[in-house]
C-alpha cells in the first residue's frame, strides 16, 4: 500500500510532524531541526512573531520560516477568552500570514489546559470568516465532535499537558476521537519522546505536532530526525495494521518435524 498523504482543508501534505518553534535555543537552530524534521507545518504563536515588520531580532522568527516551504500556522497561544483568539487570528490574516490558524485558548498558567467553551465559541466565528481552524483541545470526544460539526478542519487533541513530556497519556479518549473523527487528529502537546509519537500515530492521529522535546533537545536536529522517523514508524504500522494482542504464544516456527531425515 502507498503512503497516504495528509490532507487537512485543501492541502495536502507529505509529513504528518507538525512543529512549534518556541523554547529552541536560537532561531539558527530552530531553522536547521525544522529541516531535519522533514515538517511541512510550522506554528508561531502570534504573541511572539512581529507583525508589524519591526526589527527586534527575537521577535523576526518569520524569517528563519521559509514561507515556500513550510505552511505557517498562526498560533493564539496566550489569549485568554475567545473575543482575545478571534481578534489575534484577525491580526494576523490582516498582516498577510495564511488564514489559517491554530486556535489555542488556554487561560490557566499552571497547566495550560485548553478552555472548551471559549475554544468551541471561537471556532464558530473563525470558520464564519473563512479561517481553516485547527483547535487545540483536551481529549474530549465529545468537544471534538462538536467542534468538527461547526466545521474545523482539524481537531488537536491533547496526549498530556504541553511541555510535560508526558507522553499519550490520553490514550483511551484519543482512540474514541479517532473512531468517531470525520476530520484529521493532531495529536498535539506532552510528547517528549520519538515513541510518544509513534505511539500516537500507531493509535490512528492522523499527525502529532511536537514542540518542547524538539526544542529543549541538546543536539535538537537529530532530535528532529529522530521524531520524524518515529511519526514515519508510526504511520506505517498503522497503515499496515498492527497484529492483535493475543494470550499465550504462537511459534513462529515449526514444532514438529525438527531436523526429520538427517
Ligand atoms: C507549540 C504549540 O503549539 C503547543 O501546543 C505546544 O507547545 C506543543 O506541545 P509540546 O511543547 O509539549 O510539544
Amino acid at each position: 500500500m502507498k503512503n497516504q498523504s495528509l490532507v487537512i482543508a485543501d492541502r495536502s501534505f507529505e509529513s504528518r510532524l507538525m512543529t512549534g518553534t518556541g523554547k529552541f535555543p536560537s532561531n539558527e537552530s530552530m531553522r536547521d531541526a525544522l529541516e531535519a524534521s522533514g515538517c511541512q507545518i510550522v506554528t508561531v504563536a502570534l504573541r511572539r512573531a512581529d507583525l508589524s515588520g519591526g526589527n527586534d531580532p527575537y521577535a523576526n522568527i518569520l524569517e528563519y520560516i521559509d514561507p515556500e516551504k513550510y505552511l505557517l500556522l498562526p498560533n493564539t497561544s496566550g489569549a485568554m477568552d475567545a473575543e482575545e483568539a478571534v481578534r489575534l487570528a484577525r491580526l494576523a490574516a490582516a498582516a498577510g500570514l495564511p488564514k489559517w490558524v491554530k486556535l489555542e485558548i488556554h487561560p490557566d498558567p499552571t497547566y495550560l489546559l485548553p478552555d472548551p467553551i471559549e475554544t468551541l465559541k471561537a471556532a464558530e466565528v473563525l470558520v464564519k470568516e473563512g479561517f481553516t481552524v485547527l483547535p487545540y483541545i483536551n481529549a474530549d470526544p465529545v468537544l471534538a465532535k462538536r467542534l468538527q460539526e461547526v466545521g474545523t478542519a482539524a481537531v488537536m487533541p491533547l496526549g498530556a499537558p504541553i511541555g510535560s513530556n508526558k507522553g499519550v497519556v490520553t490514550r483511551d479518549q484519543i482512540r474514541i476521537i479517532v473512531e468517531q473523527a470525520t476530520v484529521p487528529v493532531v495529536v498535539d502537546a506532552g510528547l517528549g519522546a520519538p515513541s510518544h509519537a509513534a505511539e500516537a500515530m500507531e493509535l490512528g492521529a492522523d499527525a502529532v505536532l511536537v514542540n518542547t522535546a524538539i526544542a529543549i533537545a541538546s543536539d535538537p536536529v537529530r532530535m528532529g530526525l529522530a521524531f520524524k522517523v518515529a511519526v514515519e514508524a508510526g504511520r506505517a504500522a498503522y497503515e499496515m495494521g498492527i497484529p492483535e494482542v493475543i494470550e499465550g504464544a504462537s511459534a513462529t516456527s515449526p514444532l514438529t518435524g525438527f531436523l526429520e531425515g538427517v
